[in-house]
C-alpha cells in the first residue's frame, strides 16, 4: 500500500491511475421523444450473457444525458481505427446538435442511431439505472446486434487514441 487506508484519494490521482488502463471507444447514441443525442464513452462493460446485458456510465452533467433517460433506449457503437475523428467530435469538439450531420445513420430494433461501419453495435433498452457520484450507471439489455466488421479497432490509453490491429488467422 502506498497510501493509508483512511486517506481520501484525490480525483486527480484517480484519473492519473485510470489513464493507465486501455479501453475500447464507443459512440453512445439515442433517439426518441427526448430527441437525438450522443457522446463518446469508454465506460462500457459486459454484465451478463443471459439475458445479454451491458452497462455504460454516463455523466449526469452531460447535455446529452436527459435524452437517454427520456428515450429509454441507446446504441453502443464501438469505433474502428478509421473513426478516431468521430470520437473527438462526440467528446465535445462538435456541438451536440451537429454531431450527427454528414452521414446516414441506421437503426435496428429500438430506433437508436446505428453508426455505419462501426466495429460492432449493440442496440439496447435501458432496463435500470443507478446513481453513483457524478455518473449514472445504465443497465442496458441488448435487443439487436449489428454486423461485426473485419477491421482494426480503436483504443484509448494514456490519454491518446491508439490502433488495435485486427488479429489475422496467420497471427495465430
Ligand atoms: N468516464 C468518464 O466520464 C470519462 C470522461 N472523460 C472526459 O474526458 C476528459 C479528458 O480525459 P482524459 O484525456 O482521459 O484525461 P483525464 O486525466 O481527465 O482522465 C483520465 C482517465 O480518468 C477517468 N476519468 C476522467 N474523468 C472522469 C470522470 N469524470 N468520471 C469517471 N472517470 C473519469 C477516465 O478513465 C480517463 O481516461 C475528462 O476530464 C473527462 O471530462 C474521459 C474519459 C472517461
Ligand atoms: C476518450 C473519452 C471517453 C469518455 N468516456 C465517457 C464516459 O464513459 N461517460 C461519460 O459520461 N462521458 C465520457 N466522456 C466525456 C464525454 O464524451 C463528453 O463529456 C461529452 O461528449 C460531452 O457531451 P455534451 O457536449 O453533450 O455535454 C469521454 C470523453 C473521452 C474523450
Amino acid at each position: 500500500m502506498t497510501s493509508p487506508d483512511l486517506e481520501a484519494v484525490p480525483a486527480s490521482a484517480y484519473r492519473e491511475a485510470m489513464a493507465q488502463l486501455a479501453s475500447a471507444v464507443h459512440l453512445v447514441t439515442t433517439d426518441g421523444p427526448g430527441g437525438r443525442a450522443g457522446l463518446t464513452a469508454t465506460s462500457v462493460c459486459s454484465v451478463s450473457d443471459g439475458p445479454p446485458t451491458l452497462l455504460v456510465c454516463l455523466n449526469r452533467g452531460s447535455s446529452a444525458y436527459p435524452a437517454f433517460l427520456r428515450n429509454g433506449v441507446l446504441c453502443i457503437n464501438t469505433l474502428t481505427a478509421a473513426q478516431e475523428d468521430l470520437a473527438a467530435d462526440f467528446a465535445g469538439r462538435v456541438p451536440r446538435a451537429e454531431r450527427f450531420e454528414g452521414r446516414e445513420w441506421g437503426k435496428l430494433q429500438t430506433g437508436a442511431p446505428v453508426l455505419p461501419d462501426a466495429l460492432v453495435a449493440f442496440d439496447c433498452r435501458i432496463v435500470d439505472h443507478h446513481t453513483v457520484g457524478t455518473h449514472d450507471v445504465l443497465i442496458c439489455e441488448v435487443a439487436a446486434l449489428a454486423e461485426i466488421r473485419d477491421t482494426d479497432g480503436l483504443l484509448y490509453a494514456g490519454r491518446h487514441y491508439r490502433v488495435l490491429p485486427r488479429r489475422t488467422a496467420s497471427a495465430g
